[in-house]
């Protein structure tokens, strides 16, 4: 539903004042998501992934340098299909908290977005509600100011507006960031129930062990290239199914690793069972 052929993106470096140079931060990237899917983009910091979810939405710099093709349900994306599909059919939950409008009350930004797609303003105001509920947004949280949320609450209210809209792309740039792991679960279940509904979901973070649980593929990216796109379910014993050595040291190399190895869940296996008996 959402193809991305070889897309480069160049954006200036200054070395100093009369010093420019070109940095190459997304280098012939091709992915291609499909509908219904959660599909995680995992990568350490400095990877690229919040431009790639820049580029997608068109939301880069004017001075970017851009080349390669984006296709939206096989329609070629330009600037101002963008523009028209942005908050409406593509949302996106920014990394940055500085998104939300400090003038503005939680509720009313919810209600704002509801209204960019499509909502009636007594129809959009409902649907503001009870998706701050949703996300446990309840009461004085709905009628504060960004500067009176925490970090976790700005972040759901983010997913809240990304989620009123009833987007067919939602992508998530690290949306869990500063949440309790009850608060997370409910974030990340609640992605994968909109892919279940038929929305697709880029779920963008740097830990893998948060993406596995929701999603159907993971693309692991290094260095603004994607190094490899495997089933979630390639993650697992030593990684053999995973094609890059890359990926390989990035699965085994999570802590609790040794609990997800084929040996490890035999065993807990056999411990549950035991258990149950
Ligand atoms: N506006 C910008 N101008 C110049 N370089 C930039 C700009 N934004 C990002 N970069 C560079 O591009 C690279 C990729 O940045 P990006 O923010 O996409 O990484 P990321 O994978 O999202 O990392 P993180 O996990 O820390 O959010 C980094 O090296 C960064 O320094
Ligand atoms: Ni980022």
């Amino acid at each position: 539903m959402f193809t991305i052929d070889q897309l480069s993106l160049q954006l200036p470096l200054y070395a100093s004042w009369w010093k420019r140079e070109w940095v190459t931060c997304l280098d012939n990237v091709s992915l291609a998501f499909a509908t219904g899917e959660v599909h995680a983009l995992v990568g350490a910091s400095g990877a690229g992934k919040s431009l790639l979810a820049y580029a997608m939405m068109g939301l880069l710099p004017a001075h970017a340098h851009l080349t390669g093709q984006l296709y939206y349900q096989d329609a070629l994306l330009g600037e101002s299909l963008q523009r028209r599909l942005r908050g409406r059919e593509l949302a996106l939950i920014p990394q940055s908290l500085s998104a939300l409008d400090p003038l503005v009350r939680t509720q009313r930004q919810v209600a704002w977005a509801a209204q960019r797609a499509g909502y009636s303003s007594a129809h959009a105001w409902q649907a503001s509600q009870q998706s701050l509920d949703h996300y446990q947004l309840h009461g004085r949280a709905q009628q504060a100011y960004a500067h009176e949320l925490s970090g976790g609450m700005a972040r759901r209210v983010l997913t809240a507006m990304a989620h009123v809209s009833q987007a067919q792309l939602v992508i998530a740039d690290e949306p869990t960031v500063g949440l309790d792991p009850h608060q997370r679960q409910r974030v990340l279940s609640a992605f994968r129930e909109l892919a279940d509904q038929g929305k697709t979901v880029i779920l963008v973070t740097h830990d893998l062990r948060h993406a596995l649980p929701i999603a159907d593929r993971v693309t692991i990216m290094r260095n603004g290239k994607p190094v490899e796109t495997a089933s979630a379910s390639a993650f697992q014993g030593q990684g053999s199914s995973l094609s890059s050595a890359y990926a390989q040291a990035l699965w085994l190399a999570l802590p609790d690793n040794d609990f997800s190895t084929h040996a490890g869940s035999q065993a807990q296996q056999t411990e549950q069972e035991s258990t149950v008996a």
